[in-house]
């Protein structure tokens, strides 16, 4: 079973998305009981006709026992100009849904969607004390899903064309586009673009460029996620850039930033390394201060 927490815009485009997959029976859990039950009956009716599995919506916690999959799109309030303007009470919600899943699931692998994306990471896997490899923050692969997208406008090619673009690091404004792997066609990026300022002003941009137009992005992170869930179902190992707790990896340690990680269906099997340029390692390190600065700001 798929337990997807917050059934908002996003939580329950990934229930569609799992649903209408067939993927596995999906539960909806929202602390608004009817906005669960009446999402979940929505999504109902696209479960196919050959389908074994079905949704639900609740609001009681006790029934996310026994999941395999926990997906936490939980949010108490939309942020304007920065993903951690509700830090202080995202943090307090995700350690209440910390104790709900270590109570009541503790072997699921938990996929944390909601923002801040880095610090909710962190603060999950410390409060919830599951192992770091089984808690996966999922933004990074949306990151670099519009980095592709920028370079693809900017160069006016198809994106099946790109190969290699990653973005690590926050999930906020200093994340970083990775260009110096970057090909398009066989050929580098760097020989095609003057500079990097604009797609990366871009790539951190996307989000308040999107709100000029509609109030907040939900399909992106829905596709994005599911993919993650889909490869744990189906024991397709995949690789992409994920947040998660570091060790050491990446000269970091104490905070959760996003890296490249192999995913199989027991959550990360391995963190990989990749070659960063002189500037994208500084910019790394300068979004790893970042959100250890944030992190900083809810022990003190
Ligand atoms: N990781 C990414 O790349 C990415 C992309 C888009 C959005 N997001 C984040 O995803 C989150 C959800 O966004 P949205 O647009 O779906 O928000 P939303 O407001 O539409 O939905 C959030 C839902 O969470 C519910 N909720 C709040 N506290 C809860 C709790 N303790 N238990 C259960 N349910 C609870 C609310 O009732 C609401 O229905 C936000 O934090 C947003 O910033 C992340």
């Amino acid at each position: 079973m798929i337990s997807i927490v917050g059934s908002g815009r996003v939580g329950t485009s990934i229930g569609f998305l799992c649903v209408s997959n067939g993927l596995d029976d999906v539960l909806l859990v929202n602390r608004d009981k009817r906005k669960a039950i009446g999402e979940a009956l929505d999504v109902a009716s696209a479960i196919p006709e050959n389908s074994k599995f079905t949704i639900r919506g609740t609001d009681d916690y006790s029934q996310i026992s026994g999941s395999d999959i926990v997906v936490i799109t939980a949010s108490v309030g939309v942020y304007m100009k920065d993903r951690t303007e509700n830090i202080v009470l995202q943090v307090r919600m995700i350690k209440e849904i910390a104790q709900k899943i270590k109570q009541y699931c503790p072997s699921a692998v938990v996929l944390i969607v909601s923002n801040p994306l880095d610090v909710l990471t962190y603060f999950f896997q410390k409060e919830s004390t599951i192992p770091r490899f089984k808690v996966i923050g999922i933004a990074s692969s949306l990151d670099t899903s519009r980095f592709r997208y920028l370079i693809s406008e900017t160069l006016s090619v198809p994106q099946s064309s790109i190969s290699n673009a990653i973005v690590l690091g926050e999930h906020g404004d200093s994340m970083v586009p990775v260009f110096s792997r970057v090909t398009v066609g066989g050929n580098p990026l760097f020989s095609m673009i003057d500079n990097r300022d604009t797609i990366t002003d871009g790539v951190r941009n996307y989000w308040k460029k999107l709100r000029n137009f509609k109030s907040r992005s939900q399909f992106g992170i829905a596709k994005n996620t599911f993919d993650v869930i889909d490869s744990i179902v189906h024991k397709k190992e995949i690789i992409i850039p994920a947040s998660v707790v570091l060790q050491g990896e990446y000269g970091e340690s104490d905070v959760a930033m996003g890296v490249p990680v192999k995913i199989n269906q027991n959550g990360i099997s391995e963190i990989q390394k990749i070659k960063l340029d002189d500037t994208e390692s500084s910019s790394l390190k300068k979004s790893s201060v970042k959100i250890r600065n944030d992190i900083q700001s809810i022990h003190t």
